[in-house]
């Protein structure tokens, strides 16, 4: 028996994706995916808020190979903690084509820290998101940020935009690039040119150490699934107001969502509906995550 059961109403990723139309460019980077356990190897964390199905990297390196993909950015998911065996493992094993977002407590050590960046680790993440995470103090990200500082990482920060008001200070007093996880959460049912996209949309403009994710329309989309053309005008302002500072991922394997379940090759067919000239495509999927991870 599996040593962890995964909650009742967990939603399973695709088993057998579309094959996608848009053809990537080479050296075309996922950059937001996850790997979970699997559970009996790498166990899930005491305090996490759900528990997964096991998606191990062996589904990871399929998938990557199957949508045309050379690459993965693995982002520590919050049901490991800041256990990041699963993370280092999936990075040791990936031959130089994966790279990784840690999470971190305030007591890592400096040689965790060398570990962590020597598997190919970049950056740490923080997450706001109250339904995944108990809250940290500002003052323990603050040292954390000044840590990760001098290894050249970065911070990923996932919120929803709700929040943005209250955490815009705290954000912008960061002293490394950050990195926005899916266009920090719009609600897609208010104006792209409201206040409150406005707000992200000038976090972007007025820090220039500030990127986005352009990721996960499935998860924004209120006319999905697949189409999800709600998402179209937020995604698409980003990558060409931003088109140097603009990631994208497909969220493998699409932890909590309750709606559906993506068609990861829609998913890619998404892309040239927001990045609509080869140029735009190169710099999200090759040039900027190749900048950001791979520049040793
Ligand atoms: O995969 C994502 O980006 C989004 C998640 C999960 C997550 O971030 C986590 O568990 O750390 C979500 O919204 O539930």
């Amino acid at each position: 028996m599996a040593a962890f059961q995964m909650d009742r109403d967990w939603l399973v990723f695709h088993p057998s994706p579309s094959k996608p139309t848009f053809r990537a460019p080479p050296g075309a980077v996922d950059a937001h995916c996850h790997v979970f356990g699997p559970g009996d190897v790498f166990p899930y964390a005491p305090e996490r808020k759900y528990t997964p199905c096991d998606a191990p990297k062996e589904k990871l390196w399929e998938l990557r190979d199957y949508l045309g993909f050379e690459r993965n950015v693995i982002v520590q998911a919050t049901c490991h903690g800041a256990d990041n065996r699963a993370l280092v493992d999936a990075l040791k094993a990936s031959n130089n084509r994966a790279r990784g977002v840690a999470t971190v407590k305030q007591d890592v050590t400096d040689a965790e820290l060398q570990a962590l960046d020597a598997a190919g680790v970049r950056g740490v993440r923080f997450n706001f998101v109250k339904r995944l995470v108990d809250t940290t103090p500002r003052e323990v990200l603050h040292s954390i940020a000044e840590r990760i500082k001098p290894l050249g990482w970065h911070i990923v920060i996932y919120f929803e935009a709700a929040e943005l008001h209250e955490l815009y200070d705290f954000f912008t007093s960061l002293p490394t690039t950050v990195v926005v996880d899916h266009m920090g959460r719009p609600d897609v049912t208010k104006p792209v040119d409201g206040p409150e996209f406005e707000l992200f949309v000038r976090l972007m403009r007025e820090n220039a150490n500030f990127w986005s994710k352009v990721s996960c329309p499935e998860r924004l989309s209120k006319t999905g699934p697949d189409a999800y053309d709600d998402v179209v005008p937020f995604a698409r302002r980003i990558v060409e107001t931003f088109p140097d500072r603009v990631l994208w991922g497909t969220d493998w394997p699409h932890p909590n969502m309750k709606s559906h379940m993506p068609d990861d090759g829609k998913l890619v067919d998404f892309i040239p509906r927001i990045a609509r000239t080869a140029e735009l495509q190169r710099k999200l999927l090759v040039d900027n995550p190749m900048t950001l991870y791979w520049s040793r």
